[in-house]
């Protein structure tokens, strides 16, 4: 039976015209960009072009305001410690709790080494941020906000715009991790308070190992990587030219294919919610239903192990994701679901459904005829179920 992917949010499978873009950039076009000679000069050009083609999807006004990076990791490395100094009469971050590790991790390093102070800003239970104490953490000594556009793991959208507003009222740097939300919502950068954003290939269809880092003109920065004079010296190293290519027809693609991801892949999505929802008793969504990826459904299935419901989805041929840390050897549920205070036993049931354009209807039937027996098979087994309402109305639930 065909493999059925649900796991769009981890990587995404490179487009057929993304890898015929790329490809002469192997072989015939090899040249170093940077070279004055006919070689170097048309890789050159080219790399110009895919410029213009993320600078389109972003809706930046000025050129030279994207610098390619090895992808979102670095991306989100370089402009948080570009802002730390930058501006070294500062030395407060305020990020949020739900963040992915590229920056939580390194956010966690700053404050160990004694090198910044950081806020992580809450969220309620919808995952939505909490305004007030993000007003509160704001002032003079903040450096730089970074605060992602939208969850990787349940799709939930910041107001960014509005939060970057607020933090150009106390001076301090802006950066976004737009990682999950470039390709899937209309963004438009021109007009915007935000300084930085960060964007990664393998999220919109294009390779893995490339990004970029908007950087709006104007906005103090300082590279990361120090050598060459590649993009403006604002990243040293040869640029890995191919992947650039990739990443501009990518964006090219993503663009036209916008509207599709809000009209026909979430519909899809809402057809496997709904249908889950219908098929399934004592589950429930993650996320803020009316602020969200149109391609993430990430479902709390109570009183099971997300792990469990994996290998039984593996073993049908469907690839999904579970928000659980407990694949990577830890038995720690989530800390984007910790954030949101989702109950234990439900926090560990909690799935990750992430859609793209390469899915189709009879991906959706799949999940919807598997997963009901999954779930019945399990909750055999589990010791916190009690039968259907039985168990919703006797659990008291314990909070991670
Ligand atoms: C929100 C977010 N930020 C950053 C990253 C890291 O990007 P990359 O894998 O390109 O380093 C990811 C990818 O998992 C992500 O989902
Ligand atoms: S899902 Fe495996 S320990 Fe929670």
């Amino acid at each position: 039976m065909k493999p059925v992917y649900l796991d769009n949010n981890a990587t995404t499978r490179v487009d057929p015209e993304v890898v015929s873009a790329m490809l002469p950039f192997f072989s015939e076009q090899f040249g170093n960009p940077s070279s004055i000679h006919s070689f170097g000069a048309s890789v050159g050009a080219a790399v110009k072009t895919a410029r213009g083609q993320l600078q389109a999807l972003l809706g930046t006004a000025h050129d030279h305001e994207i610098i390619y990076t090895s992808g979102g990791t670095e991306a989100d490395n370089t402009a948080i410690l570009s802002a730390l100094e930058s501006l070294p009469d500062r030395n407060e971050i305020v990020t949020s709790k739900v963040e992915h590790p590229a920056v939580l991790s390194l956010c966690q390093h700053l404050e160990k080494t004694g090198r910044a102070k950081v806020h992580y800003i809450g969220v309620d239970s919808l995952g939505r941020i909490d305004i007030e104490a993000y007003r509160a953490a704001l002032s003079d000594k903040v450096a730089l906000v970074t605060l992602m556009w939208a969850n990787n793991e349940t799709g939930t959208i910041f107001p960014i715009e509005g939060l970057a507003d607020l933090a150009k009222e106390h001076g301090a740097l802006f950066h976004t991790d737009a990682v999950q939300a470039v390709g899937k919502v209309p963004i438009s950068l021109k007009d915007s308070s935000i300084d930085m954003l960060s964007l990664s290939g393998h999220k919109l269809h294009a390779p893995k190992g490339i990004g970029a880092l908007y950087v709006k003109r104007g906005a103090r920065f300082k590279p990361l990587l120090r050598g060459g004079h590649q993009e403006r010296g604002r990243r040293a190293g040869t640029e890995n030219t191919p992947a650039i290519i990739g990443l501009g027809k990518a964006a090219e693609l993503a663009l036209a294919h916008m509207s599709e991801e809000q009209t026909r892949v979430k519909a899809l999505r809402d057809r496997l919610e709904g249908g889950l929802l219908q098929r399934i008793p004592n589950c429930f969504v993650n996320g803020d239903l009316h602020d969200r990826l149109p391609n993430t459904c990430n479902i709390a299935f109570e009183y099971v192990e997300g792990e469990g419901i994996l290998l039984h989805l593996t073993r049908a041929g469907i690839a999904a994701s579970s928000g659980s840390a407990c694949t990577s050897g830890s038995l720690e549920p989530s800390h984007v679901l910790r954030a949101m205070n989702i109950p234990f036993t439900a926090a560990h049931g909690s799935i990750r459904f992430s859609l793209s354009r390469d899915n189709v209807d009879e991906d959706v039937d799949r999940v919807l005829e598997t997963m009901p027996g999954i779930l019945e098979k399990l909750r055999a087994l589990s010791p916190f179920w009690t039968g259907d309402d039985k168990g919703g109305k006797e659990f008291k639930p314990v909070y991670a």
